[in-house]
């Protein structure tokens, strides 16, 4: 399961008189440092082929860590965004959240390891006469600013203030993913929705093709802490910053089409994102009943997790159609796989990859019969996964490791 460590964000400014201060040594394990090195040449290859700035790699900022920036005005709603998301905070309970008053640095290890900075809606970065930021501090890591606007609010001004952002952005920074959340839009209607969207869409266009500026990496998500789209959202932020996404999805392609299954998704169990899915079109409603799944699962694991389970329970589990002993069933020594939920047509199923992540899937109706070569077929892809995530994931020591995911309900 993901680990998050907070840190009260001080405002980066530009400190460059004044001798250095010793930092504390870490160790990086080779993995790590050369998944580092990829990711410096890949980073100044690009920069360089758009003769963009390339920023000093031994500065600090170039932690290898991808960097989410939540900006927009105040009350639009980032900290309840990022609370609701990485901390598992009611949405009711937001209504208590206060105005946060300095940069909050958000460090998360998953199954890759990311940051999130919250930043306060009253400070304008790039127009502040207290301060001096360090723009390669704030924007040097490739990642995405997620901008939030209140769709419930009168908007004009933050969407004013997006575009100010952009210019200044596609100057030195123009890989950086934009990434607006037309957000709280729960209280709208569809047709109002979109409406909306349509408009936000429009001015932002228009005003940068005004500045001569085509083809700004912009996106446009509908968000709500109060349903799923929040989550799908951050979904499709994050698929960003996952280096060979394609490779991911061809793996559950293929799966869904050997065992027949309708939808497959690869989850971080912890937030609810999903890291990927097979290629056919994107459908919310499965994946809102896979996400309730793995809900479903997390809540039942942690209540009934420790329950001793008698020898009978075990060796119906060991028996058939499953026929093996129940370590060999499951994905990893933390976790329990290959839990079948079985509504009345499309039975769902579960299957932990790592403590991180786990693969859903909804299946047809009648594949529950065929559980045995399912289950081969499973474990093929889950031993693909592993190693696909085997060079990105946080080392024990290296700080940010969490407790087990899924708690096996027979093995706790
Ligand atoms: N209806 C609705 N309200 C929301 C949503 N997200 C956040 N809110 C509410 O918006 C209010 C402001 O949220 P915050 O998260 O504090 O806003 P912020 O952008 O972090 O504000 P600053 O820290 O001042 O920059 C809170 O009362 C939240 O409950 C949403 O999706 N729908």
């Amino acid at each position: 399961m993901s680990s998050a460590s907070t840190e009260d964000g001080d405002v980066p400014v530009d400190t460059s008189s004044g001798p250095s201060r010793p930092r504390p040594i870490r160790y990086i394990s080779p993995a790590a440092l050369n998944l580092h090195r990829v990711y410096e040449q890949n980073r100044q290859r690009l920069q360089k082929k758009d003769g963009a700035k390339v920023p000093d790699p031994t500065a600090p900022q170039t932690k290898g860590k991808p960097r989410l920036l939540l900006m927009g005005q105040r009350r639009s709603g980032k900290s309840s965004i990022s609370s609701v998301v990485f901390h598992k905070l009611p949405p009711s309970e937001t209504l208590f959240l206060e105005s946060t008053a300095r940069i909050q640095k958000d460090s998360l290890s998953s199954f890759m390891e990311f940051q999130v900075w919250d930043f306060p809606g009253q400070i304008d970065i790039f127009d502040n006469p207290n301060f001096t930021f360090d723009m390669d501090a704030i924007f040097g890591e490739i990642g995405a600013l997620i901008w939030v606007i209140d769709a419930q609010d009168d908007y004009l001004e933050a969407v004013a203030r997006l575009n100010a952002t952009i210019l200044h952005l596609h100057r030195s920074y123009p890989h950086i993913n934009i990434e607006v959340f037309i957000h709280k839009v729960d209280g709208l209607s569809d047709d109002y929705r979109l409406d909306i969207q349509r408009d936000v869409t429009i001015r932002i266009q228009d005003e940068l093709s005004d500045q001569g500026v085509e083809n700004a990496p912009v996106n446009f998500h509908l968000t709500s802490i109060y349903n799923h789209s929040i989550f799908e959202a951050f979904s499709k932020v994050i698929q960003k910053l996952i280096p060979r996404l394609g490779q991911l999805e061809a793996m559950l392609t293929n799966l869904c089409r050997t065992c027949r299954f309708e939808k497959a998704y690869l989850f971080d169990v912890n937030t609810k994102i999903y890291i990927a899915t097979d290629s056919t079109p994107e459908d919310m409603a499965s994946y809102e009943i896979c996400s309730d799944y793995v809900d479903v699962i997390i809540d039942f694991t942690e209540v009934y997790g420790s329950w001793p389970r008698s020898d009978q329970w075990r060796a119906r589990l060991e028996g058939e159609p499953w026929a093996q002993p129940l370590e060999g069933q499951v994905a990893c020594e933390w976790a329990e796989s290959g839990m079948v939920l079985a509504d009345a047509r499309r039975p769902i199923m579960l299957r932990e990859v790592d403590r991180f992540l786990a693969l859903v899937a909804i299946m047809k109706e009648g594949s529950y019969e065929k559980m045995p070569q399912i289950n081969m077929n499973i474990d093929v892809v889950v031993k693909g996964l592993t190693e696909f995530f085997e060079i990105t994931k946080p080392k024990e020591g290296a700080g940010g490791v969490g407790p087990p995911g899924l708690v096996s309900p027979g093995l706790g």
